[in-house]
């Protein structure tokens, strides 16, 4: 199986869980790119989508599947998004594609995140996949100066305005033996928006396409 094959598995493993009449967080990316070519096939009549990026916004519409603005929705019963690492407690680093602050605000309005990932995402320890921040302009070299305090070595990457006209600092070498304190410290930083680290609201599922199809797993506590 190559990775798009696994990737299309776990996003189509993740149908199970949209119900009819709910709502439904749909995250970013290659692997929930799948998830909605799945839901456009299968026409689940859910209440609605609510999108966590512009690009998943106009991919659902599309496909003529129903979006719905956040401030009008209460508590989402389900979100589906994929990641760029995962570990066994299922914190993740995400943001590969610059969606992060938007993914994990409709992940933390959601009762239940399912993760979708090739098997090539799972990890012992998080901090290979260089660290998405989402930075104000404004603040982009005072930040970067901050995040070097914190061990880390930032890059900015070149030619990105987020969904809410931010950068991005991708940052390595930082240390992540307790991922929450760091999601935390980081975001103290004045002038980070968001990072990627997923720790505090980690994913509940984990759905890994795999070359034995997808094994559905639970974290460990
Ligand atoms: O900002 C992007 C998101 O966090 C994505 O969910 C993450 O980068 C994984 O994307 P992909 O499914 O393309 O590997």
């Amino acid at each position: 199986m190559d990775i798009n094959q696994k990737k299309k598995a776990a996003a189509e493993a993740a149908l199970a869980y949209v119900k009819p009449g709910m709502i439904v967080g749909v995250g970013t990316g290659s692997t929930v790119n799948f998830f909605i070519e799945a839901l456009a096939a299968a026409r689940v009549q859910v209440d609605g989508y609510v999108a966590s990026s512009i690009a998943t916004e106009q991919r659902l519409r599309s496909q003529g599947l129903n979006v719905l603005d956040l401030n009008q929705t209460g508590d989402i019963p389900i979100y589906v998004d994929g990641a760029d690492e995962i570990d066994i407690y299922f914190r993740m680093i995400k943001g590969g594609g610059a969606a992060l602050t938007r993914e994990k605000i409709v992940a933390s309005a959601a009762r239940q995140f399912v993760c979708i990932v090739d098997d090539s995402k799972e990890v012992n320890m998080l901090g290979k996949f260089p660290l998405p921040v989402e930075v104000l302009p404004f603040a982009r070299s005072f930040v970067a100066r901050q995040l070097v305090k914190l061990g880390g070595n930032p890059t900015l990457r070149q030619g990105v305005s987020t969904d809410n006209g931010n950068v991005i600092l991708d940052v390595v070498g930082l240390d992540f033996t307790n991922p929450v304190e760091l999601e935390r410290e980081i975001n103290n930083i004045p002038g980070v928006l968001d990072n990627g680290v997923f720790a505090k609201r980690r994913a509940d599922v984990l759905l890994v396409g795999g070359n034995d199809g997808v094994q559905t797993h639970k974290p460990q506590q």
